[in-house]
């Protein structure tokens, strides 16, 4: 009995009527048949491709190095669902998905191969619109806390209010000061962003208030400070509650009176800035334990905005992720399409203890790392037991600390990367063990 596949219009007529591109190709590569769909998305006529060899016809960013056929060919098993770019005859890229197989006699000898594409032009128009309609000023969430707080934050930011911006690290507290500040009228001046953890008392209060020359041994001549350099503006002051008690009677008098004098100066000066200030711990806690001011912090509290931890928004984690791997790949030049199936999973499941800024971490290094069109598990950092303990946002001992401090050769930097925290943290556990 002849089988319906013996008569080769049949077969043409089956291919033809998939919607995905099919062609076929022999060992040497040459096109043996390409089907209806194949010609709509490359843009090239059946006739025009038989016989040539198919990466003339079929130009992909992996022909020469990651030929799938080549590899299916290599290998002998079936490769699935490569995400690839395509040039079509008038030379745009159309990103496609690709499956290859190699096809045998009945003896098992190769007499060529086939591969199969997907158009997945819509499916990342669609994904690229999901981004937009979750972006906000360079944020991006569809979790309905954040979501409340993009629609109230053009109301916030037009009051002129201070504004209180509650979140652990890495949560995104700089981001929305910034959109407080480019939602504002003082859009046109600068926001000028301190960070009140990183610097001892002294320095800091020269850093926020300026200082006059000769106020202090290293001080040789007139500076102005990050709230003269705010005038007009907005000044962020990152970590808040970590403010000495002495600035925060200082940082009061400015919020209360715009008056403010410079370390040494007995010159009043006065301040046209608008504050959003930024902590990850209580405030409303350390006023209980006197660690600062209950004036000051009624002051900053008018209006509080509290951002969730990503352990409390799991939707995000996809978007942040796609996100991640657009800008990484961007910024190291990089064409990676996905993460593989497994990866995507290990990355679902992370704890992300460092939030959004370690997601961007993770992303970052596996891009680096990756040399394929995919992320695969081998790219994703395995969690330790001691990165475990690290992600806790646990101190270490002192010795430990002091070790690690020795071999980075002093590099605080350095350090902060290498243990996967901010340099703030790493400050307070450095204060914390009088190893500053
Ligand atoms: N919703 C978000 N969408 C996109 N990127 C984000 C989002 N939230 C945070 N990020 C990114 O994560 C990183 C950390 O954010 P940011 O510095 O604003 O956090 P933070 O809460 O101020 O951290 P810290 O308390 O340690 O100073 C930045 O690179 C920021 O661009």
């Amino acid at each position: 009995m002849t089988q319906l596949t013996d008569n080769p219009v049949h077969v043409q007529t089956i291919l033809d009527s998939v919607a995905d591109g099919v062609f076929t190709v022999d060992p040497q590569l040459r096109i043996t048949s390409f089907n209806h769909a194949a010609e709509e998305i490359t843009g090239f006529s059946r006739a025009e491709a038989l016989g040539q060899p198919c990466c003339e016809i079929f130009r992909t960013n992996v022909c020469f190095d990651q030929c799938p056929l080549r590899k299916a060919f290599a290998s002998g098993e079936n490769i699935t669902n490569i995400e690839v770019d395509v040039l079509d005859r008038h030379n745009r890229e159309i990103p496609i998905s690709v499956n290859a197989s190699v096809l045998r006699d009945e003896r098992g000898d190769v007499i060529g191969g086939v591969e199969t594409f997907r158009d997945l032009s819509q499916l990342r128009a669609l994904a690229n619109e999901v981004q937009k309609q979750f972006s906000f000023h360079d944020m991006i969430s569809r979790n309905p806390r954040m979501q409340q707080l993009f629609d109230i934050l053009p109301d916030v930011a037009n009051s002129d209010a201070t504004v209180l911006l509650h979140g652990a690290s890495g949560t995104g507290k700089e981001l929305f000061a910034r959109a407080i500040h480019n939602l504002s009228t003082r859009n046109n001046q600068p926001l000028v962003v301190i960070n009140c953890g990183a610097l001892p008392e002294q320095l800091l209060e020269a850093e926020i208030f300026g200082v006059r020359k000769g106020a202090y041994t290293g001080a040789i001549a007139n500076r102005k400070g990050r709230l003269a350099l705010a005038e007009g503006g907005t000044l962020f002051l990152d970590e808040i509650g970590d403010l000495p008690l002495s600035l925060q009677v200082k940082l009061l008098r400015v919020l209360e009176n715009n008056e403010y004098q410079a370390l040494g100066s007995d010159e009043t000066r006065r301040a046209d800035v608008r504050f959003v200030a930024a902590s990850h711990r209580d405030l409303a806690h350390l006023v209980e334990e006197k660690r600062f001011r209950q004036d000051l912090y009624y002051r900053l509290n008018v209006v509080a905005l509290h951002i969730p931890p990503l352990s409390e928004r799991d939707e995000d984690i996809p978007l942040l992720l796609d996100m991640a791997l657009q800008r990484f790949c961007h910024k190291h030049g990089k064409k990676i399409v996905r993460f593989s199936q497994p990866a995507l999973e290990q990355l679902l499941a992370y704890p992300y203890e460092g939030n959004v800024r370690e997601l961007l971490n993770i992303v970052e290094r596996a891009v680096i790392l990756c040399r394929g069109s995919q992320i695969e598990v081998m790219h994703i950092p395995a969690l330790t037991s001691n990165a475990l303990a690290l992600k806790k946002n646990r101190c270490p001992d002192k010795d430990a600390l002091s070790h690690l401090l020795q071999r980075f050769q002093g590099n605080r930097q350095q350090l902060a990367q290498h243990l996967g925290i901010d340099r703030t943290t790493l400050w307070r556990w450095l204060k914390k063990h009088q190893l500053n």
